[in-house]
């Protein structure tokens, strides 16, 4: 009954390696460390450091840990980059999912779990959306994710699989108890940025864009706390445990927040003013994207713990901390105390 987790020590990963040590299950970790750490791996869970398309090396690690599920977060994430190198994200995204999931067929896994994405609906048309929604991606990325899920499905079908392919909007935030957070120096996203432009790690922050047909001008996003979203994989694999059908649900909290909301939040818990500069939409930016959330709360029961912008925002601030204080040799920080999670005031 042991879990492989591919990716398991990137950021949304290593979230999941916990919840899965939490909940007392016996894990296996499969990772090259591409944009990886060994210290997001806790002490006691395996790390076998390789490819994933690596079929050897795949076959070996499920017969010899005993595994029966896949948690396959392994895989290229950034948009931008994967229109500048398409071939380069449908090998890494693709491709070597199929090299995975050849393997687990052939090594009789019975369920996997895989990291899809809000980006395979590309600019949609509604907001929220649900998965009925048509798929139409706008970049390689997202087609390279889309393609995975339609591997998924015939795969599922034609050899008795169970899958769930969870559709991640904007994962942000850290481990309350500060174990595990984004770490990548180069990492993109809006909440690590503007914590590091707070924590004077950058000089400022740009918006990309405040020309959108949006109330302020600026792109809306479903910010889900990472910390949930392991969760909700949590409840996938027990749903399918359990003999549940395959499914394909997005995860978010079905509220979304603009740019400047974001910032303002970031500000505000802080406590700190940093600098803030007008740049050029970002190319591929759809103006709002706002996950529809009733299938994953009727399918898994999935109910949002930390679902409040200031509780992502602290941690994310939190963790950015904890990472100059590994830089600088200086005692960690302690866990987060739940109370001030409860008491941090809802944003918006
Ligand atoms: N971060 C987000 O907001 C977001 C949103 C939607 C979907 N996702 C998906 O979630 C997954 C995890 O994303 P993340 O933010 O944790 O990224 P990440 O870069 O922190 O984690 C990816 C991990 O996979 C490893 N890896 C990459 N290619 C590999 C390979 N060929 N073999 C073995 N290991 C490999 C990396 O070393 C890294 O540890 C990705 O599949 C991503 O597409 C992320
Ligand atoms: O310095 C910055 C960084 C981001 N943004 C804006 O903030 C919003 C959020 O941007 P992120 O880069 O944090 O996230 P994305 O919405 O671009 O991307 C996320 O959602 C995508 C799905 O559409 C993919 O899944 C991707 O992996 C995931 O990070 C966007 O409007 C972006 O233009 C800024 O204004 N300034």
């Amino acid at each position: 009954m042991t879990v492989l987790v591919t990716g398991g020590a990137g950021y949304i990963g290593s979230h999941m390696v916990l919840a899965l040590r939490d909940a007392g299950r016996a894990v296996v970790v499969l990772d090259d460390l591409s944009t990886g750490f060994r210290d997001l791996v806790p002490d006691g869970v395996p790390l076998v450091r390789g490819d994933i398309g690596d079929a050897d090396l795949v076959a070996a690690t499920l017969a010899g840990h005993g595994v029966t599920a896949i948690v396959h977060f392994a895989g290229s994430i950034v948009v931008p980059d994967s229109v500048k190198d398409p071939l380069g994200y449908y090998l890494n995204n693709t491709v070597k999912s199929r090299a995975l999931l050849a393997a687990a067929v052939a090594g009789g896994v019975k369920h996997f779990i895989f990291s899809s994405t809000a980006a395979v609906y590309g600019e949609p048309e509604t907001s929220p959306i649900d998965e009925t929604a048509a798929t139409a991606p706008i970049s390689p990325y997202g087609a390279s994710k889309l393609m995975t899920e339609w591997m998924l499905r015939d795969t599922a079908a034609a050899h008795g699989l169970t899958y769930a392919a969870l559709r991640y909007f904007n994962v942000a935030g850290a481990d309350p108890q500060r174990r595990a957070g984004q770490s990548f120096p180069r990492a993109t996203h809006l909440i690590k940025l503007a914590a590091q432009a707070a924590l004077g790690e950058r000089p400022y922050l740009e918006i990309f864009g405040e020309d959108y047909p949006t109330p302020d001008g600026t792109c809306i996003r479903d910010y889900v706390h990472v910390s949930d979203l392991a969760r909700a994989h949590l409840l996938a694999l027990e749903h399918l445990e359990a003999g549940g059908e395959s499914l394909v649900a997005n995860c978010g909290y079905g509220r979304g927040y603009s740019v400047r909301e974001v910032i303002a939040a970031v500000k505000r818990v802080s406590g700190i003013d940093f600098p803030v500069l007008k740049a050029a939409r970002r190319p591929g930016d759809p103006a709002a994207l706002v996950a529809g959330v009733t299938r994953i709360g009727a399918t898994l029961g999935f109910r949002p713990a930390l679902d409040h912008l200031d509780t992502i925002v602290a941690d994310a601030l939190a963790w950015e901390e904890q990472l100059r204080r590994r830089r600088d040799g200086a005692a960690p920080l302690a866990p987060q105390d739940e109370s001030r999670i409860a008491a941090a005031p809802a944003a918006g």
